[in-house]
């Protein structure tokens, strides 16, 4: 086998195994884990996955479909370090030395204290071990898990509703939910997904919640998380509480870290907070450094009161709102704790590079609400050219990633989060999208570098149709304008453009673009009108000179460029700190 084949018929294994891994049960104190093993000649001969604490680890699970012998010579891909620990099962790193296992591929380090050493017990076995195959993939499908494993506190993902215009109840106190059904549906698929589901005392004496996960008609799902509340008042004797199936968990609530330490002891990874209906969430996240929060948009505002003094005049329903100082990454990322790797967008968003030279106007021809996605076929001949399932395809600027293909269509599966940031939210058929497959490594760069990844959605100002070019002006929402300059690139609907003037007017930021022939022809900017709203994606660069500019400078820039206005700097320490640092926005705020 040569190693390019090998290489390919690993990766293939590894995705295999991811798979596999999703059948495991996402909450739990055990990882989903899933293994291939491949002969010496590339052979799927054995799978496996974990079904949960007690049971038999993936590798384990894979080595048992074989006969004695069977595996001699084999290599074993597995989504997570084998373990080099008797816990409740045995050593995986030592039954695949037992094997005879020749060589072990990994996705990501086991981070538990007694767990990990897996890799080196096999190396010293004389076992080749290669590991970081779809590192990304498994790290966003054991985000909870593994956040709470290095941190040693359970992920904390806090919710609170908002309408469009950033309202968060009813004036009286009467709404309970202001928000859709799809956005319901999301919270109570996110409490099953859970470990457990946390509220205040006060939050249990006020709505009485009854903190199960259900159905669209009410019936309970089969994964409900563990109530946990934090207070020291009493559950009043009728409460909804009393009912739930799983037991709840009462802590004081005085000493938050003391708190999550007893959840992470009694085997809680995950934490699933629901702010009161009066409040965001301001004391979770920075008592806690937590990791997560996110913002559900309801389809009507009326009769609601306004969620902050700050935030009601002018909220944007398009970014993931982040309250804690050190936590959120970015509109789609979550980060752990400074220091630590930043998961990526899950693998829905894709993570690709695109140029923003369209390849071909597609035409979206099905679009199908499901759970908690909703997925968009597009006719697209000469994109589905050889794509398989996995690859990214960028629609109109958003790095969708292929689930199902024929000759002619893709399909794709777009999250809540991405319909609401993008102008995907309005997606239907019959629309025209710009696309352009992922660029590959040797490819002319003739655009510059879109990451598929949205910054916010603009509003087509004015169209003025030259002889043969047109000028268009689009409205830039307010905190993209410092990333955009005069003669800079932006992506607007997936397209590379460069600027070619800017302005900041008393009713907003504008920016205009000359389109030649070519690209009104060729893509959907050509038929864009005074109203319509484009995606835009600011230019990487600039976002990392703000995220840097944004930083303490003396801890994030060379020594040599750290200095206020030392050599290179082109900037002085004033100019360094923002003037805002609003921990709402969705570029660099990561603060
Ligand atoms: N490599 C690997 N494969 C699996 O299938 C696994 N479940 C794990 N889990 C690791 O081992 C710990 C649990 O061990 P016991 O189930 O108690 O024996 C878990 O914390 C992971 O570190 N690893």
């Amino acid at each position: 086998m040569t190693t390019a084949t090998r290489t390919t018929a690993e990766a293939d294994a590894m995705r295999r195994a991811l798979e596999l891994a999703e059948r495991g049960p996402a909450t739990g104190v055990n990882p989903r884990v899933g293994c291939v093993i491949l002969s010496p000649d590339g052979e799927v001969i054995a799978d496996g996955w974990h079904r949960g604490a007690g049971t038999a680890h993936a590798e384990v699970d894979a080595l048992d479909a074989l006969d004695p012998g069977a595996a001699r010579g084999a290599t074993a891909i597995v989504t997570l370090e084998p373990c080099n620990h008797v816990g409740r099962t045995g050593p995986c790193a030592r039954a695949l030395v037992d094997a005879g296992i020749a060589r072990v591929v990994y996705a990501v380090a086991d981070p538990g204290p007694h767990s990990a050493g897996g890799a080196q017990t096999l190396r010293d076995a004389g076992v080749d071990v290669e590991s970081g195959v779809l590192a990304d993939e498994v790290e966003a499908l054991l985000e909870d898990w593994l956040f709470a494993a290095r941190e040693r506190r359970p992920r904390i993902t806090v919710k609170w509703a908002s309408s469009l215009d950033g309202r968060v109840a009813a004036a009286d106190g009467t709404s309970r939910w202001i928000t859709g059904d799809h956005a319901r549906a999301d919270v109570h698929r996110r409490r099953a997904a859970a470990d457990a589901i946390a509220v205040g005392a006060g939050t249990v004496l006020a709505d009485d919640p009854a903190l199960t996960a259900r159905d669209d008609h009410g019936a309970l799902l089969e994964d409900q998380p563990v109530p946990v509340v934090f207070g020291r008042r009493p559950l009043p004797e009728g409460a909804a509480l009393r009912s739930h199936p799983r037991e709840p968990i009462l802590l004081a609530g005085g000493d938050l870290g003391a708190d999550l330490e007893e959840l992470q002891r009694r085997g809680i990874r995950s934490l699933f907070v629901e702010e009161a209906r009066r409040s965001r969430p301001r004391s979770w996240p920075r008592a806690s450094s937590t990791n997560c929060s996110s913002t559900s948009l309801p389809p009507s505002s009326a009769g609601l009161e306004p969620r902050s003094a700050t935030s009601a005049s002018r909220p944007s329903p398009t970014r993931h709102d982040c309250a804690s100082p050190t936590s959120c990454a970015s509109a789609t990322t979550c980060s752990s704790s400074p220091g630590r790797r930043t998961p990526r967008p899950p693998p829905q968003e894709g993570r690709d590079m695109f140029t923003g030279i369209i390849e071909e106007l597609g035409r979206v021809t099905r679009v199908e609400p499901r759970a908690d996605v909703v997925r968009v076929t597009v006719h697209g001949p000469k994109v589905v050219d050889g794509v398989r399932h996995g690859d990214s395809i960028a629609v109109s600027g958003v790095c969708l990633t292929v689930v199902d293909s024929d000759a002619e269509s893709f399909s794709a599966d777009v999250m809540a989060q991405t319909l609401a940031m993008s102008t995907l939210d309005t997606v239907a058929i019959d629309r025209a999208v710009n696309l352009e497959r992922a660029a590959l490594v040797g490819d002319r760069l003739g655009g510059h570098i879109v990451q598929g990844h949205i910054d916010g959605t603009g509003e087509v100002l004015q169209v003025t149709p030259g002889e043969a070019w047109s000028v268009v002006r689009f409205s830039l929402p307010a905190p993209l304008a410092p990333l955009v300059v005069d003669k800079g690139s932006i992506a607007v609907d997936g397209v590379s453009l460069t600027v070619s003037a800017i302005g900041d007017d008393p009713d907003g930021s504008w920016f205009e673009v000359s389109l030649i022939p070519e690209t009104l022809a060729a893509t959907t900017l050509g038929t864009l009108e005074a109203g319509d709203r484009v995606n835009l994606e600011t230019d990487v660069l600039a976002r990392h000179v703000q995220r840097m500019l944004r930083l303490d400078t003396h801890r994030a820039l060379p020594s040599s460029l750290a200095e206020p206005g030392g050599p290179g700097s082109g900037f002085s320490a004033g100019d360094a700190a923002p003037a805002s640092d609003s921990a709402s926005t969705t570029i660099g705020g990561d603060r």
